[in-house]
C-alpha cells in the first residue's frame, strides 16, 4: 500500500468533487430523457452532511436546465457516465476474462449497477475516506457487486502499482483502464507516472479511457459554472485543477504502440441525442475524452497489422496528427 490518504475526506477539496459528480448522476437518473441510471447516486449525496441539501432532481433547481452547474455540468456528467458505461461494458466483453481498473473511482457505482461479463474482475483506486464513505452507504443499502471488486486506498500521486498488484491484478490478463474526471486534478508528474504505469501493467491487450482539460483562456474561466460551484457549493474547481504544463499523453501512448481517439462531449451529444447545451463561454468545450487501445496481435510476416478497432458506436476515424495536438494542458 502506498502513502495513506491524509487531508482529503469526501467533503473536502478534490474528494468533494466526487459528490458533485454523484449529484449530477442523481439528477440524470431522474430525467425524463435520462442517458444513465445510477439508483445509488442520490443516497450518496444525501449521506454526506455537506451535500445533504444539494439537488438530486432538475426540478429541485430553481432555474432548471438554465443553471450552469446542474443544467449543464450535471448533464455533462450524465452523458460522460453513459459513454463510459457503454465503453467499459463493450471493452470488457471484447477482453473476455479481463480486468477493469477505475483510477480515482470516487463515488462511481458501476461495480454494483452494470451487468459485467462473466469472468471480469474489477479494481478501484481512490483515497481511503472517499472509498470508505461510499462502501458504508452502499452496504447500508444492501447493494451487491455484480463482479468481484477489489477496492484499494492509495494516493495516485505516489507509486500505486504495487498496491494494485498486491490486490491481485494480473498484468498478463487483458485490462481496461478508466481515469474519469481525474487527470484534471493531478500534477504533470503524477499523470506521466499514471500513463507509464498503465502501459507497463498492460502486458496483454488493453483499453483506456481518460479525460483531460486543455488550457483555458480567461474568457473560458469566466464561465458562470465555476462561480456557481464556488459560491453556492463551496467547490473551487479552478483552484483544484492542476494547470502545470505537461507533455501530450497521446504522444507518449502512440510511442508505446497505443492507438488513440480524442473526442469532445459534443461529439457524443450528437451521437446519443442528448447532452449539455452549448454555452458561451463554455468551460466544457476545453474537456477532451481520450479512448486508447493496444492489441498485442500475433502476426505472420505476410499479414499486415491493422489498427485495432475500439468499436464505439459511430466508430469515428482513428488518430490523426491533428488529434494529438488537442491533448495535454498547454
Ligand atoms: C471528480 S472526482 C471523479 C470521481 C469518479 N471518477 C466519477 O467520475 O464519479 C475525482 C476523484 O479523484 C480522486 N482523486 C483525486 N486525486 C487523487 C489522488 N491523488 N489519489 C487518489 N485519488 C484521487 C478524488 O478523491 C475523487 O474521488
Amino acid at each position: 500500500m502506498t502513502t495513506p490518504p491524509s487531508d482529503d475526506g469526501v467533503t473536502e477539496g478534490v474528494g468533494r468533487t466526487a459528490l458533485l459528480v454523484a449529484a449530477g448522476r442523481a439528477i440524470e437518473t431522474h430525467r425524463a430523457d435520462s442517458l444513465a441510471q445510477d439508483p445509488y447516486a442520490e443516497h450518496l449525496v444525501r449521506a454526506a452532511p455537506d451535500s445533504v441539501h444539494w439537488p438530486i432532481r432538475i426540478e429541485d433547481v430553481p432555474d432548471g436546465d438554465a443553471n450552469p452547474l446542474w443544467g449543464r455540468l450535471g448533464r455533462y456528467f450524465g452523458l460522460r457516465t453513459r459513454v463510459i458505461d457503454d465503453f467499459l461494458l463493450s471493452a470488457a466483453a471484447r477482453r473476455a476474462g479481463g480486468q477493469v481498473v477505475q483510477l480515482g473511482a470516487g463515488l462511481d457505482t458501476r461495480p454494483f449497477r452494470l451487468d459485467w461479463p462473466a469472468g471480469t474482475t474489477l479494481f478501484e483506486i481512490d483515497r481511503e475516506h472517499v472509498l470508505s464513505f461510499k462502501h458504508t452507504v452502499l452496504d447500508r443499502l444492501g447493494a451487491r457487486t455484480t463482479a468481484p471488486l477489489r477496492s484499494i486506498a492509495a494516493d495516485l500521486r505516489d507509486d500505486w502499482s504495487s498496491a494494485l498488484l498486491d490486490a491481485g491484478f494480473a498484468p498478463d490478463r487483458p485490462s481496461v483502464w478508466l481515469a474519469e474526471g481525474l487527470l484534471l486534478y493531478l500534477p504533470a508528474e503524477a499523470e506521466r507516472q499514471l500513463i507509464d504505469t498503465v502501459d507497463r501493467l498492460t502486458v496483454g491487450d488493453g483499453e483506456l479511457f481518460y479525460e483531460i482539460k486543455l488550457h483555458e483562456s480567461a474568457e473560458i474561466r469566466a464561465d458562470p459554472l465555476y462561480a456557481v460551484a464556488r459560491q453556492e457549493f463551496g467547490i473551487d474547481l479552478l483552484g483544484l485543477f492542476d494547470t502545470e504544463p505537461r507533455r501530450p499523453s497521446t504522444a507518449t501512448l502512440a510511442e508505446r504502440g497505443w492507438s488513440t481517439q480524442v473526442r469532445t462531449s459534443h461529439h457524443f451529444t450528437l451521437e446519443y441525442g442528448a447532452g449539455p447545451p452549448r454555452a458561451r463561454p463554455d468551460a466544457l468545450s476545453s474537456n477532451r475524452w481520450v479512448f486508447a487501445d493496444r492489441v498485442r496481435a500475433t502476426t505472420t510476416p505476410t499479414e499486415t497489422p491493422t489498427a485495432p478497432a475500439t468499436r464505439l458506436r459511430g466508430d469515428p476515424p482513428r488518430t490523426r496528427p491533428s488529434d494529438l495536438l488537442l491533448d495535454g494542458v498547454e
